[in-house]
This record gives C-alpha cells, sequence and structure tokens, in this order.
C-alpha cells in the first residue's frame, strides 16, 4: 500500500476513544499529523523514559493505539490537534510562530516527571510518578499551557522570572482556560489521580491552592524563578473577573491582542493592565463597558 495520511484511533490516559490523524509509511503508522493547513505538522515522539530529546516517533504496527503505555502518546498528539485548531479558528494564527511550524511533543519524558514544559524548540512530558500526576498530556489545559509558552516566546517574549515571569505562567494558564473553558481549575484531569475534586491551580479562586490574588500578596522570592508559579494568582484572578465580565469571546480577543501587539519581554503586572486595556480600547472602545470591566478586574486584584 502506498504511503500517506491515514487515520487511527486509541484511548487516552483516562481510557476515552479518540481518532488521530497518523502517518503510514513501509508497513509501519506514526503520529504525524499532516492535515493541518499550510503544513502545519503535528508529532508526537517517546523518550522512552529517558532525558534525550526528540526521542524517536510514536509509532504502532496496526494503527489501534489501544496500549495502556500508548495513553500519554495518544493525548499529547490528539491534544495538540485540539490546541492547533483553537489558535487557527479562533485567532487565525497558524501554529506557535504564525509560520506554520512543526507542533513537536515528546511524552514518557524521564522517570515518574511530575511536570510538562516548552523547552523553546517543543513540548516535553513526564509521566508523573501516579500520586501527585498521572501523565501530564492527559490534561487538555495542560498541553495548551505549554503550547502557549511557545506563542508568548514568539511573540510578547516574556522572560521567564519575577513579574514578566509570573505573567508568561499566566498567559499559559489563561490560554489553557480559553481552549478547555468548562471550568476554571488547571490540571485536574491528571492532577492527583487517587483525589477527585482538586487541581493544580484555579483562576477562579487562587487562594484556594495556595496562590496571592491581590498584590498586596505577592510572593517575593528567589525560588521558582521569583515565584513564577505562585504569583500568576494575581493576574490568574484579574483574568477570571475579565472573563466573568465581559464573556470569553470578547476576553479571549483582549488577551491575544495584548500578547501578540503590545506586551514585550520585561513587562510586568502593571504593563499588562495597561496592555489590555489599550487591547480593549482598540476593539471595543475607550470607556466602554467592556474597558471598564478591565480597569474594575485589575483595580481588584490591585494594579495599576
Ligand atoms: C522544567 C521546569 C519547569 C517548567 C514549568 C512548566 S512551563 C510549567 O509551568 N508546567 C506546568 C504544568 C501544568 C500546567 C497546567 C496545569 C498543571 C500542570 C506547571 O504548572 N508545573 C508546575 C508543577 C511547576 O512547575 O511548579
Ligand atoms: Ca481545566
Ligand atoms: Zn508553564
Amino acid at each position: 500500500v502506498a504511503e500517506g495520511a491515514t487515520t487511527g484511533y486509541g484511548y487516552g490516559i483516562l481510557g476515552d476513544y479518540k481518532t488521530l490523524n497518523t502517518y503510514y509509511s513501509n508497513g509501519t503508522y506514526y503520529l504525524y499529523d499532516v492535515t493541518k493547513p499550510m503544513n502545519g505538522v503535528i508529532e508526537t515522539r517517546t523518550a522512552q523514559n529517558g532525558s534525550s530529546l526528540p526521542g524517536s516517533y510514536s509509532v504502532d504496527s496496526n494503527n489501534a493505539w489501544t496500549a495502556y503505555s500508548q495513553g500519554a502518546d495518544v493525548d499529547a498528539h490528539y491534544y495538540a490537534g485540539v490546541v492547533y485548531d483553537y489558535y487557527k479558528n479562533t485567532h487565525n494564527r497558524n501554529s506557535f510562530d504564525n509560520n506554520g511550524s512543526t507542533i513537536r511533543s515528546t511524552v514518557h519524558y524521564g522517570y515518574q516527571y511530575n511536570n510538562a514544559f516548552w523547552n523553546g524548540v517543543q513540548m516535553v512530558y513526564g509521566d508523573g510518578d501516579g500520586s501527585v500526576f498521572a501523565p501530564l498530556s492527559g490534561a487538555l489545559d495542560v498541553v495548551a499551557h505549554e503550547i502557549t509558552h511557545a506563542v508568548t516566546d514568539y511573540t510578547a517574549g516574556l522572560e521567564y522570572r519575577n513579574q514578566p515571569g509570573a505573567l508568561n505562567e499566566s498567559m499559559s494558564d489563561v490560554f489553557g482556560y480559553f481552549v478547555e473553558p468548562n471550568d476554571y481549575l488547571l490540571g485536574e484531569d491528571v492532577y492527583t489521580p487517587g483525589v477527585s475534586g482538586d487541581a493544580l491551580r484555579s483562576l477562579s479562586n487562587p487562594e484556594a491552592y495556595g496562590q496571592p490574588a491581590h498584590m498586596n500578596n505577592y510572593v517575593y522570592t528567589s525560588e521558582d524563578n521569583g515565584g513564577v508559579h505562585i504569583n500568576s494568582g494575581i493576574p490568574n484572578k484579574a483574568a477570571y473577573l475579565t472573563i466573568t465580565s465581559i464573556g470569553k469571546a470578547k476576553a479571549e480577543k483582549i488577551y491575544y491582542r495584548a500578547l501578540t501587539v503590545y506586551l514585550t519581554s520585561t513587562s510586568d503586572f502593571s504593563d499588562a493592565r495597561a496592555s489590555l486595556l489599550q487591547s480593549a480600547a482598540d476593539l471595543y472602545g475607550y470607556g466602554s463597558s467592556t474597558y471598564n470591566a478591565v480597569v474594575n478586574a485589575w483595580n481588584q486584584v490591585g494594579v495599576y
């Protein structure tokens, strides 16, 4: 049989059935999706629990990706496609660089690795230790979080430390919500698989997970690049207040415009307020109810 695009199926880490855009060549099927416009390819690989990247292609003999160990591969591949579609359909952005670059993910990174990251070139997902995390590609908001880091790197370029870094983390959480808007929780699908109802973070209630939600409670620390995962609670809360005031459709337009037009590598929380207000003015008018909702949200978190 000739080589080319094929459609397979498999089960994600939560046992959910998914169809997959795969590629057949010479008796082997690959997690290689060539269906996106302008050759925005999506490919998924495995580090086979080592730490060398990018690792080898995830392959299968019959295009039925049903082994339990393939769940992380299935989810990374499928959710990368969902995130690609979000940015293309909602913001007309063709991949993270708006130039159709390949979205490459590597799963099974490290041993029981409780994290996921963008390394400047690709997405990387650990399997988790089964207690703190299940395989991290099993959550759409995690995948959207990591791919948004790539978008940020190609646009605002927010430095990954102190307030710019917390803003960087917040943008990834906020677009994690925009891509998976069924709750204001982050990571709930993979966090503590033995405990139901919890999450790693919450946009609506950052304090519930140990994050500040007001500038008065900003945490000055040298840990975690200046507390980027804790101080993101402040802009995350402002985003939640904005979304609940003006709705998701307007909020995501304002956030995308701020990220891609106004924010820079050293933008702090006050610059984020100004960038979002400028974006709201551009899109909905200075002094509009939408504009005033953004003013109010940032006032409530104590950022001026
Ligand atoms: C390699 C060093 C750290 C990289 C941090 C990556 S970008 C990150 O922020 N990962 C997310 C993963 C995530 C996203 C959404 C929901 C759940 C989990 C993250 O928040 N990691 C936490 C565990 C952290 O690094 O503190
Ligand atoms: Ca979520
Ligand atoms: Zn991150």
